[in-house]
Parts: C-alpha cells; sequence; structure tokens
C-alpha cells in the first residue's frame, strides 16, 4: 500500500515468545484457527478494520460500505465468519473487517487480542482500525460525533490499567492524531453534522460508573453527580463510553493505526434515560459509520492513484 516500497509498511506487532512454537493457534472466540483455515489467504488484503459493539450495527455496516465502494454482493449475501460462535460477528468485503466486540472492555479485550493474533497470522500490513460506536456527550448537542483523541479513565488520566500476574501493569491510551485529523476532517467535508475531537471517558459500568442516577443502585446525589461531569468536562471530556481504553492501548502495543469515532446519544448534563425515539438513536447510530465510509473511500481513491 505504501508507495514508498516494501520497508516502509507498517506490520502487525504482537509481543509474545511463546506464538511462535504453537503448533496451532485457535481463535477460540472467533471460531478461527491456523491450521484449518488459510488465514493469509482469507484475511491477507485487510487495511481497513471497524469494530462497534453490536453484531446488526457491524452487519449493516459491511452492507453499507459494500455498496458505497461499488462491491456490493448482488445476492446481498454477506456471511458472518464467525459463524459457529454467537460471541463475535464477523464479516468481510474487500479490504474492509467488520467486526462486533460485544459491551465493556473485557469483551473488547478478548476480541482484540484474537483479533490481532489473526491479522498477524494473515501477514497483513498497513492496517486501521476503527471504533464506531455511540456514547453519552458531556456538554454536546445530542448526535455530536466525537473522534477520540486521547481515552481517559474516571480520575481523567490518559491510562489504562490491566493487572497480568495479580499486578497492575499500566498502559497509556493515546490515539494515532493524525488518523483523528483526518477523520475530523472527513466531518467537516460532510457537513451533515458536528464532529468534534477532544477525550473520551472509558468506564467499567453504564450506570453508577458513569454518574447515572437511573440504575438499579445510586449512591450520590444529583449535586455530587453534576460537579463530576463539570469535573470531567473541564478535563477535556467531550463523552463516555466502555471500550476506548483497552482499545486504545492494544491497538498502540501491536503498532496498528488506530481511532475511536463515537456518536454521543444524550447529553449526560441533562438527563440519563435514553429518551430520543428509535428513528432518531438508529439515525445517530449512522453518523460514525458515514463518517469513517467516507474516510475509508478517499484513502482507497488515494491509494489507487498513486
Ligand atoms: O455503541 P457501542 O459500540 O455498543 O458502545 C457503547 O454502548 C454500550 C452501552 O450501551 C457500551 O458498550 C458503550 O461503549
Ligand atoms: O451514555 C451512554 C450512551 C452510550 N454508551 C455509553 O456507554 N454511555
Amino acid at each position: 500500500m505504501d508507495s514508498v516500497g516494501e520497508q516502509c509498511e507498517r506490520s502487525i506487532c504482537v509481543n509474545n515468545p511463546y506464538l511462535k512454537s504453537m503448533k496451532e493457534d485457535i481463535l477460540y472466540h472467533l471460531n478461527l484457527d491456523t491450521v484449518n483455515h488459510d488465514l493469509p489467504e482469507q484475511f491477507g488484503d485487510v487495511k481497513f478494520v471497524c469494530v462497534g459493539g453490536s453484531p446488526l450495527r457491524m452487519k449493516s455496516f459491511i452492507e453499507y460500505i459494500a455498496k458505497e465502494l461499488g462491491i456490493a454482493d448482488p445476492k446481498g449475501e454477506y456471511p458472518n465468519i464467525c459463524e459457529g460462535t454467537d460471541r463475535y460477528a464477523m464479516y468481510k468485503i474487500g479490504p474492509v473487517l467488520s467486526v462486533s466486540h460485544g459491551m465493556g472492555v473485557p469483551s473488547m479485550s478478548i476480541m482484540l487480542h484474537e483479533l490481532i493474533k489473526l491479522l498477524y497470522h494473515a501477514r497483513c500490513t498497513d492496517v486501521t482500525i476503527i471504533r464506531i460506536g455511540t456514547s453519552g456527550g458531556i456538554g454536546l448537542q445530542p448526535g455530536t460525533v466525537v473522534v477520540t483523541r486521547q481515552s481517559v479513565d474516571t480520575r481523567f488520566r490518559a491510562q489504562f490499567k490491566q493487572m497480568v500476574l495479580g499486578k497492575t501493569v499500566v498502559r497509556r491510551t493515546e490515539l494515532d492524531v493524525e488518523l483523528a485529523e483526518e477523520l475530523l476532517q472527513c466531518g467537516k467535508e460532510l457537513g451533515e453534522f458536528k464532529t468534534v475531537i477532544g477525550k473520551t471517558m472509558c468506564t467499567l459500568d453504564f450506570y453508577e460508573g458513569q454518574a447515572r442516577m437511573d440504575g438499579a443502585f445510586c449512591s450520590f446525589t444529583e449535586e455530587e453527580k453534576q460537579k463530576y461531569l463539570s469535573e470531567a468536562h473541564a478535563a477535556g471530556v467531550c463523552n463516555i463510553e466502555m471500550e476506548s481504553s483497552v482499545f486504545a492501548a492494544m491497538c498502540k502495543l501491536s503498532n496498528i493505526r488506530a481511532a475511536v469515532v463515537c456518536v454521543t446519544l444524550l447529553d449526560r448534563k441533562k438527563g440519563d434515560q435514553m429518551t430520543s425515539s428509535h428513528e432518531v438513536l438508529h439515525n445517530y447510530q449512522q453518523r460514525p459509520q458515514t463518517l469513517v465510509v467516507h474516510h475509508i473511500k478517499k484513502k482507497l481513491n488515494a491509494f489507487k492513484s498513486t
């Protein structure tokens, strides 16, 4: 892909000395393995991976991008590559892979371990991975698309803590600056919805963990909630979701260019419940997809003309 030549290609890094000596690698939750599947043949051409929480969203994303790239299957058939497991769903069209990751850090982490190994075994190069998701905004009009500059924890630090052998390993959570700026620019070019760039707070819970007062339990007051959200806002946090920290940390470790693009479904300073209609929420969910498809089309056209 890189016009300067092979030595500039960006390959996938795995940092595990034991992988090489394994006769077979079973990607259990993806229902794929290195013996019964020719991974380089099946996935070697992948350049863009889009991930999102819901299997249905990722299926409709592949249908959408196939149409936009002019490579739609005339029969409209997009088989789930992970058929045989209901943990995750995966679809592929041309150089684009679309994968669901479920909700929360552990679910994202398991999927990413296996996805990164898949891309490594397939000898993929120059891969860009983008999370297209939903979030709660802070002080933003619902429907605003946030491109994450940095994922932060619940104390607004750009770090992800992973427990390994009972000890805390701290990993950084910055995302690719150039890619984030390119995505912001795509939002401007489209001009269909507001797109901003900022920090995204990643939590371990949707309710109390995101200062919601409508869960089964609540141990704080409205005043305390507003104070916390204001502090987050003052620290540069634009939105709140549940996977960006581990996503940023693992993509950074594996040398994969990565971005997080999430639409805000509501303004958390104004409420906790999802009061917008199904149609409105569906329209919002489409926005990160529109932006990312625009980006992929631009990139593929640029590659074609070099
Ligand atoms: O829209 P998705 O990708 O599912 O992500 C967001 O939505 C879920 C909560 O409703 C969490 O997983 C959060 O990160
Ligand atoms: O408020 C929200 C909305 C979507 N996803 C989240 O994690 N939080």
